[in-house]
């Protein structure tokens, strides 16, 4: 733990200024007998895309939803855009936008309708009954995000009228509105067909580079976190990798061989006299990379019965790790 929280001051000394800096963070819910997240520390770099990777039950959500002040933590501290989330937390909402995981829209408004509603609710713009009695800065906020997310023609229809892709790239024009800092996303592909899917991504990198948005996004699927700049993986509460998509990978890649022979004694003690890292399960594991797996052949000279070599994937990988750890 205290790794992490160093990890977490390192990046903010080194690289571009930390957008989110958490601290020993922990959550005990009412009633429960273990606490949900058990002291976690990282921090997001400013401009980054960033992804809290983990199981059903992880603790992703309880993670997001203290980081946009909608749950108070236990105990830690945590720092959104320089802000003290707990102190300053109207302030810290003003630098946010948040997607959840089920849509909020209100189906019976107008896609208009539903983002005056929720600017005036949240106080970034004053409310008027009609769209064109509302500010010009409002008014050309939402064209200008209409026209990012081709959504103009279908702006002043019903909700009703809209496909689950639609409705998702409304949901992101309406996290935008007052300009954030960090955009927050909880498994905001659930329920997407894979094309919709595949649009709602290239939007989300459209807007990131154009307003150098710093996004944080909670997942389950390893692909969408293949493609962040840092991937934390939390299980059980607990963090249990932390790393580029690449660093993480070769965290969790074990590749390895396994072997046997008829005189398995003899193998074993070779193995030793040739200083290979093994382990003995049914058969004989080699915990060898993949480009020194001919070498470590040839080296054997006990006459084999078993050769099998092993690469697993990501996912194995990544269920590995999630499966067997308490
Ligand atoms: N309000 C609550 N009261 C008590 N326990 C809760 C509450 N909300 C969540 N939990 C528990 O906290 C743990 C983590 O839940 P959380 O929703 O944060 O996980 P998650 O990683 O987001 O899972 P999923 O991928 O299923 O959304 C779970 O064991 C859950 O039962």
């Amino acid at each position: 733990m205290v790794s992490q929280i160093q990890q977490a001051r390192e990046q903010q000394r080194t690289e571009q200024p930390a957008a989110i800096v958490v601290e020993r963070l922990t959550k005990r819910y009412k009633q429960a007998r273990e606490e949900t997240l058990r002291g976690i520390s990282f921090s997001v770099a400013q401009g980054s895309f960033f992804t809290l990777l983990g199981p059903n039950g992880a603790g992703k959500t309880t993670t997001l939803s203290i980081l946009t002040t909608l749950l108070l933590p236990t105990s830690g501290r945590v720092t959104i855009a320089g802000l003290d989330l707990v102190r300053e937390a109207r302030e810290v909402r003003r630098q946010i936008g948040v997607i959840f995981q089920q849509p909020g829209l209100d189906v019976h408004m107008t896609g208009e309708e539903n983002l005056r509603f929720h600017a005036s609710l949240f106080g970034f713009y004053p409310f008027r009954p009609a769209y064109r009695l509302m500010p010009v800065r409002y008014r050309k906020r939402v064209m200008e995000l209409a026209a990012l997310f081709e959504l103009e023609r279908d702006l002043f229809r019903p909700v009703s009228t809209y496909s689950g892709g639609m409705k998702r790239k409304l949901e992101v024009m309406r996290s935008l509105l007052q300009r954030p800092e960090i955009l927050f996303l909880d498994e905001p592909t659930a329920g997407l067909d894979p094309h919709s899917r595949a649009r709602l991504w290239s939007y989300l990198k459209r807007i990131r580079s154009e307003y150098g948005l710093t996004i944080f996004l909670t997942t389950h699927y390893l692909e969408e976190a293949e493609q962040a700049d840092t991937i934390c993986i939390l299980h059980k509460g607990k963090i249990v990798a932390f790393g580029s998509p690449a660093e993480i990978k070769e965290a969790l890649l074990q590749e390895y061989m396994l072997v046997d022979a008829a005189d398995r004694e003899r193998l074993l003690a070779e193995l030793r006299v040739l200083g290979l890292p093994f382990s003995v399960e049914r058969r004989v594991k080699l915990l060898v990379p993949k480009e020194q797996f001919h070498r470590t052949l040839r080296c054997i000279t006990t006459p084999l019965t078993v050769i099998e070599t092993y690469t697993p994937s990501l996912e194995e990988a990544y269920l590995h790790i999630t499966d067997g750890r308490e």
